[in-house]
């Protein structure tokens, strides 16, 4: 697992390490580990053209640092201040010992020659949206040519949350020191962070509390059978969803769960007939849940309406012992009853996506690790908020941020394939939080191969469902998520 840690957790650990450490070794191990990356991403370092945006802080001393290193390499390199007063003075001393030029935002920049641009404007020491002469000089280099590289973070990217208050550097690489921050893989910090690379600059870091699967992590958790399992050993998955009008989210949901886990799947609902001629592999009732037989874990919502009927089915759900994932139009009425899941024993998963999170009370916001915390905390379910960097997390705070997916997923119907295939993993046993996470996972990685054909349907991640999780058994064990991390 990858840990994702905080602006405070990375000072913490940075304070402990700076006292045992001659002054300065921090900054010049992420300084070289920075300039490593930057002459891998050149190339050809001799005769480019890099501009250093370095703001008055530490991050603007990295930068300077870096750009030194690079301008002892060959670069033409010139170091635009925007607070020349108090430059980091040991960062700009080097730069100027370099050869490295300097100058101010309404100076000769460079910007619209430079093959890579380094933003040392601020890193997890920002605070708000991008100050307008910050911002100013972030869009126009965003115009010109040069390779977009951010220091630590995306200078105007909340380095806790990835929420951005106004302008941000839109990296296509971030370069960042110690750990990885929580803002580069979620939230609209994603979209701004590019392809991160981790430098490691030898802090010591506590037990991370957000993580992210690897495809080893996962794999892990989604074991095949056991020679002595038998069909019922695997975990019995029984789905409510659909209606006899709308088959299709039952079609599509109940696949998802027999293609997650070839144990056995129940159907209860009246769209049995539908789901019957897609799987007849599926134990079919048009009966009520109670009606299906034994299952170890229960999906209850896609397209089932939200009736008087649909409502005494999900009671009738809720009220079981046994782990239940909550989704779509079961998420709208248990908005209206939220004690039905707050007096539960057994594990409760809530799959939301914004709208449907909204309507437990309260919008989602930037911070969408403090609100998957928020809701679960409330209702002590575990939520799986979804969203192009899905989050999950449990009601003890435990937190994970997807790494995998594609927005060909923004398409009809994945929500249930979701659903369905989560519900498998709960089946098994899976700790619920767990499952959840590896469901979110395996869907992305779906989504990834399914995308490999071109536009996707719902429909294809079903298809797909068997060859991703062999791929996802056969990665090699440090094979990471898709955050570019
Ligand atoms: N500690 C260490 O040993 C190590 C630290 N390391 C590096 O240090 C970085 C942290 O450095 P830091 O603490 O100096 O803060 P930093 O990110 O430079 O920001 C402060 C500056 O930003 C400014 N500013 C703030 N908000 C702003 C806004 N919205 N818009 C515009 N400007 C804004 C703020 O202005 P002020 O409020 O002071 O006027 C001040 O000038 C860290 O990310 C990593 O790169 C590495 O070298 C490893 C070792
Ligand atoms: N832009 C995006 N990038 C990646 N994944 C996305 C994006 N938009 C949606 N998704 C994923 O697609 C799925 C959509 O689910 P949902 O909104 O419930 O759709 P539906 O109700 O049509 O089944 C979720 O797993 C979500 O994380
Ligand atoms: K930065």
């Amino acid at each position: 697992m990858i840990g994702l840690y905080t602006a405070a957790e990375v000072r913490a650990a940075e304070e402990l390490l700076l006292a045992a450490t001659p002054e300065g070794t921090l900054m010049q191990r992420a300084a070289t580990g920075l300039a490593t990356v930057c002459l891998g991403l050149l190339g050809r370092v001799h005769g480019t053209r890099v501009t250093v945006l370095a703001g008055a802080g530490n991050n603007g001393g990295d930068a300077l640092f870096a750009g030194a290193h690079l301008a002892r390499r060959g670069a033409r390199v010139t170091a635009v201040l925007l607070d020349p007063e108090r430059a980091h003075a040991a960062g700009l001393a080097a730069l100027r010992t370099a050869g490295g030029w300097v100058t101010g935002p309404d100076g000769p920049t460079g910007l619209e020659r430079a093959d890579l641009v380094l933003d040392g404007i601020v890193g997890i020491g920002g605070r708000g949206g991008l100050r307008p002469p910050a911002a100013a000089v972030v869009e126009r280099a965003a115009t010109g040519p040069g390779l977009m590289v951010a220091v630590d973070v995306p200078s105007g990217v909340d380095a806790d949350t990835g929420a951005v208050p106004g302008a941000a550097f839109p990296a296509q690489h971030t370069v960042t020191f110690g750990a990885l921050k929580t803002g580069l893989v979620v939230g609209e910090g994603r979209g701004y962070a590019g392809r991160v690379h981790l430098v490691d600059i030898g802090l010591a870091l506590p037990p991370a509390g957000v993580h992210q699967l690897t495809d080893a992590d996962v794999a892990a958790r989604v074991r095949p059978p056991h020679p002595g399992d038998d069909k019922y050993t695997q975990g019995v998955v029984g789905v409510v969803a659909g209606s006899s009008t709308y088959p299709g989210a039952a079609v599509l949901c109940t696949g998802a769960a027999l293609r997650a886990r070839p144990g056995l799947v129940r159907y209860a609902g009246t769209a049995a007939a539908g789901v019957r001629a897609a799987w007849p592999e599926t134990i079919v009732t048009d009966g009520r849940p109670s009606d299906a037989g034994r299952v170890q874990a229960w999906v209850v919502g896609p397209g089932m309406g939200t009736d008087d009927d649909a409502r005494s089915v999900l009671a009738e759900v809720l009220a079981t012992d046994l782990p239940v994932l909550v989704d779509a139009d079961a998420l709208t009425m248990a908005a209206q009853q939220p004690d039905l899941v707050r007096r539960r024993e057994a594990p409760t998963v809530l799959t939301p996506h914004d709208r449907e999170y909204a309507r437990f009370g309260a919008e989602v916001g930037e911070d969408r690790v403090g609100a998957a915390r928020r809701l679960a905390a409330d209702l002590g379910a575990v939520v799986l908020l979804k969203g192009d960097a899905t989050v999950v997390a449990a009601p003890d705070g435990a937190a994970y941020v997807n790494g995998t997916g594609t927005p060909w997923l923004a398409t009809a119907g994945t929500g249930d394939v979701l659903s369905g295939l989560t519900g498998a993993l709960l089946a098994t046993g899976l700790p619920a939080v767990e499952a959840a996470a590896a469901g979110a996972h395996v869907h992305g990685r779906a989504g990834q191969l399914a995308a490999e054909e071109g536009p996707l349907i719902a429909s294809d991640l079903v298809r797909c469902l068997p060859a991703t999780l062999a791929r996802l058994r056969r990665a090699p064990a440090d094979r990471l998520g898709d955050s570019g991390v």
